[in-house]
Parts: structure tokens; sequence; C-alpha cells
């Protein structure tokens, strides 16, 4: 897993990286430049391109210069340069290239008030002005000129960090940010990009190498991670040669209620697609014919029989909660199972809102449980949030304490697991945006689980390879039922790249 670092490590980390590869802080800016440069120009390659690089006077204004006399020896010949010098204050990187571009055929302009801006004849903009040198909310001359930057609406490319977005903390959607169309940030991408909030500041994100010492990145403790193509691959376990339908575990799940048989459905089918030797599904006799004739793989047992009908220790996974309903025999049922299922549960949906009703029921939840709830289900359980930062924060938490891995869904899904840890998910699409999603998750991860793997594997697994199922084909928008068909692929793939 790649760690994600705050702010202040990566300052740690820029110093560290001289020293050891004995570099100047002059040598790592041009070596930050020269990469920004690079993606750059494979995104815009067109060399008429009329430029404006609006520089601050820290070092990521210095970026920004080094940034304008890369791109004009690249043949970027359209170009200029306007410096926000709002403060007496710069950095010794800044100085040192401003007296570089001063002997260059670039145009630059200071600003002394953001009044000064009046036309601005480029149709594109690279933010130099603030990276992660933000301490505080964008305020006076330079939250008028970003203002003033946003209303131009031009093709916006910040280096690093849009000026005004916070790498890590709490964000507020009225905070005023230099709204980017493209970010290409150095080395890692900062944890905020990957919350909901950063939606309306950021459209696109490239992380480019900048040449930090990796080796000393990964020592570095941190609660963020981003899982990776490797962490599945390495995960996966091929399916060996003599092996039958008994070596990948009785996975069941309780789930459905006669108007929402759709959900038993589904989840039942995605357990049996990511590869559970059996899949039973605890449903009420109204679903029955649904269920045997949309899945005939699947074997059934009755919710309302349960007392003759169950014996726990046939299961290596249970899953329960999509479509059940809140009704007494639901709440009965969940009781039940968790009570007497001593093995992790797969707690989801209505599940979790029984239990957000029922907060004694926390108590008897088994320890290495999982829980999946979407933003709804987890303010539920867990109380209203203000901010998607404070929601990290809580999860990080909980899952600690309640000794469970908790999946909060999302465009980047979080898995906080028992050992603190907050794990963003890369894969899947807005594409996924739709109905029964939820149901196909809790059976994958389901299957998983009985297939031997731990629920916190069963949960990484199980998160990409959803999300991965997602993205394929590119669609416009992925039915769950029709995800559910990629997933056997999906996995394939992944265990043999
Ligand atoms: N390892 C790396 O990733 C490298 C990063 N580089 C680049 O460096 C910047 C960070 O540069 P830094 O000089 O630390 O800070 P900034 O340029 O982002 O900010 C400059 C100063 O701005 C002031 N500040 C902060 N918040 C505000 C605000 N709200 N309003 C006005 N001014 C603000 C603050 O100074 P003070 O006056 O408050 O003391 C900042 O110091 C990083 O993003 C990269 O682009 C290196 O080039 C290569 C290695
Ligand atoms: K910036």
């Amino acid at each position: 897993m790649e760690n994600i670092l705050s702010a202040a490590q990566m300052r740690d980390t820029d110093a560290h990286t001289c020293t050891t590869f004995n570099l100047s802080s002059l040598q790592l800016m041009e070596q930050a430049s020269q990469s920004f440069v690079k993606a750059f120009s494979r995104t815009y390659p067109e060399r008429y391109l009329k430029i404006a690089v609006y520089c601050g006077t820290g070092n990521n204004g210095g970026d920004g210069l080094a940034i304008a006399r890369l791109l004009y020896q690249e043949g970027y010949n359209h170009l200029d340069v306007k410096i926000a010098r709002f403060s007496d204050k710069s950095s010794d990187d800044f100085d040192a290239n401003l007296v570089d571009i001063e002997s260059s055929h670039i145009p630059v302009a200071e600003l002394k008030h953001a009044a000064e801006l009046d036309v601005e004849e480029a149709e594109l903009i690279i933010d130099a002005l603030i990276g992660s040198g933000l301490n505080k909310p964008l305020e006076g001359e330079l939250r008028m000129l970003v203002e003033k930057i946003n209303k131009l609406d031009k093709v916006v490319v910040a280096v690093d960090i849009p000026t005004g977005f916070k790498s890590e903390g709490a964000m507020k959607l009225s905070d005023t940010v230099l709204v980017a169309d493209l970010v290409i940030s150095f080395q890692r991408a900062k944890v905020n990009f990957f919350l909901p909030e950063s939606a309306g500041f950021i459209r696109e994100i490239k992380v480019v190498d900048i040449g930090l010492n990796e080796h000393y990145i990964q020592s570095l403790q941190t609660p963020y991670y981003l899982i990776t193509q490797k962490d599945i691959t390495s995960r996966l376990k091929r399916r060996a040669k003599f092996t039958h339908k008994g070596t990948y575990g009785h996975a069941l799940i309780i789930a459905g209620a006669p108007k929402t048989m759709g959900a038993a459905l589904l989840s039942a089918e995605a357990c049996m697609c990511t590869g559970a030797g059996l899949t039973t599904a605890c449903v009420p006799e109204e679903g029955l014919t649904a269920l045997n004739t949309r899945v005939p793989e699947v074997m059934a047992i009755l919710n309302e029989n349960v007392n003759e009908d169950l014996t726990w220790k046939t299961y290596q996974a249970v899953g329960i909660g999509p479509g059940i309903g809140s009704s007494p025999e639901s709440l009965a049922l969940l009781t039940k199972t968790l009570k007497e299922y001593n093995k992790p549960v797969v707690i989801d949906a209505d599940a979790l809102n029984l239990i957000g009703q029922h907060h004694e029921l926390m108590q008897i939840i088994p320890e290495g449980s999982v829980l999946t709830p979407h933003v709804k289900e987890f303010d539920r359980l867990f109380g209203e949030h203000v901010s998607w930062w404070d929601r990290v924060v809580t999860g990080i938490d909980r899952a600690k304490t309640m000794g469970c891995t908790i999946l909060l869904k999302n465009q980047y899904t979080m898995i906080f697991t028992r050992d603190g840890k907050c794990l963003f998910n890369p894969t899947g699409s807005p594409a996924m945006a739709s109905g029964g999603m939820g149901d196909v998750l809790t059976g994958i991860i389901t299957s998983f689980i009985a297939q031997g793997y731990s629920p916190e594997d069963a949960v990484i697994l199980g998160a990409y390879i959803h999300g991965a199922a997602g993205e394929e084909g590119n669609d416009y928008v992925v039915p769950a039922s029709s995800l559910i068909k990629r997933l056997p692929a999906t996995i394939a793939t992944n265990y043999s790249t």
C-alpha cells in the first residue's frame, strides 16, 4: 500500500531527501518543476497555448517560476508570469528562480493588489500561488485575487495543491479555493483529495514522482493508505488443482423481504460469482420462486423457519442486512445472528439501521465483524457529522474500539481497520451510483470470508474488485446485476497480472 503523507511529513521528506541524496533544495525544486512540465506537456501538447503562470513568493511560487522557464524552453512561447507580491516575505529558492527568469525573455509582472489584475489574455492559468504551505484560510488580497481568477473561467492547472486547498483537516464547501481542472501533485496524493469536499475544487489529479527518497517515505508512520493493484494480486489466492466446492466455503446471506427480494438475489448471486463453494440465502417464503428461478446455484432456507433449519456451524461466513426491513421479525433475526454466530458477520443496510435504532446491539457484534455503511447509515450509527474529515476521525476511532472493520462507501471507499488505519480504495466510477450496488458488495465480502480470507483482507479485496468490475467497459451506468456478471473475469484479471 502507498502511504499518504501530511504536509508536515512532505516537508520533512523534502529535507531528508536533500541530505541523503546530496541535493540542494533549489535542485529539488528544479526536479519537481521538470516532473510537472513533463506531465503538463503530455496533457497540453499544443505549444501555441497562451499560458499565464501565477506565482506566490514561497516555494510553490518558486516552482511556478522554474516551470515557466522550463515550459518556455520546451517551446511554449506565449507565456507570461504574474507574481502576487502581497507581503515582503519570499523564500530563498523563489528569489533564486526570480533572478533566472528576469534574465529570460518571459514577461514578468508584479501585482501589489488584486485590483491590478484587469484582463487576462491567457487561455490557461498555472496556479503556483500557494501549495502545501497554506496555514490559514485565504483572506485579504490573496482571497480577492483567487476569487477574481475563478470568475475568469479559464482552464486552471495547479502546482502540487490548488491555492487555498488544505492537504488534510476538515474543509468547508464555502472555503475559497482556486478551482483546478487538473492538479499535478508531487510524489503523493494528499488525504483531502480522496474526500468528497474536493469534488467542487478539483476535476482531475495526476501524481508525479519528483525524486523524493521513497525508502524514507515508506518508513513514515501515517494512518492513511492508498490501496494499489499489487495489494490485490498479493492477497488473491489461486484456485489449485484437485480442489472442490468444499474447499471454498459455505456462505449464508440473510437478506430480502417480500417486497425487497431483489436485494437478496443480488447479494446471493454476487456471493456465488465471487467464488464461494456454496451459497445459501435465508429469505422469506414469498421469495423462493424468484430465488430458484434467478439463481438456481443458490440454496435456500426460509427465514420463518430459522429456528429449525439453521445450523450455524455449517457456514464459514454470514452476511446480513440487504432488504430485510425493520420489522420485529428482522430485529429478532439480527439479534439471533449476532448472539449465536460466534464468528465475524458482514453487516449491511437494514441491519445497520436496526443497530442504529437499538444501540444495545453494538455490544453483541462479534469481534472482527465487518460493517459496510453508506454515509447516511454511518451517521445513523455514529451520529451526524459536518465534514467528511470528521467521519474519517470517527471511523478510525470506532473501528479500533469496536474491534471491527468499517467500510464507508464513497467514490474512494474508506476502510477503517481494527489497528487504526484508513485505507482508500482507488477503483470505482460514478457509473456505479445506482441501486443494488451495496447488496452486491455485501455478497462479495461475505464470499471472500467464506473462502478463508481474513475479514480485513475480504474487505480490501471486495472493495477493489467491486470497483474494478464497475469500471470495466467505461459505461454510462452499470446496473448492479450486470456488474455481478463481470466479477469472475475481474477477479481472474487481478490475480493473473
Ligand atoms: N517535497 C515537496 O513536495 C516539495 C515541494 N515544493 C513546493 O513547495 C511548496 C510548499 O512551499 P512553502 O514555501 O512551504 O509554502 P507555500 O509556497 O505553499 O506558501 C508560501 C507561504 O504562504 C503563506 N501563507 C500560508 N497561508 C496563507 C494564506 N491563507 N494567505 C496568505 N499567505 C499564506 C505562508 O507564509 P506565512 O506568511 O503565513 O508565514 C507560506 O509559507 C509545495 O506545495 C511545492 O509546490 C518544492 O519546490 C519541492 C519539494
Ligand atoms: K498551487
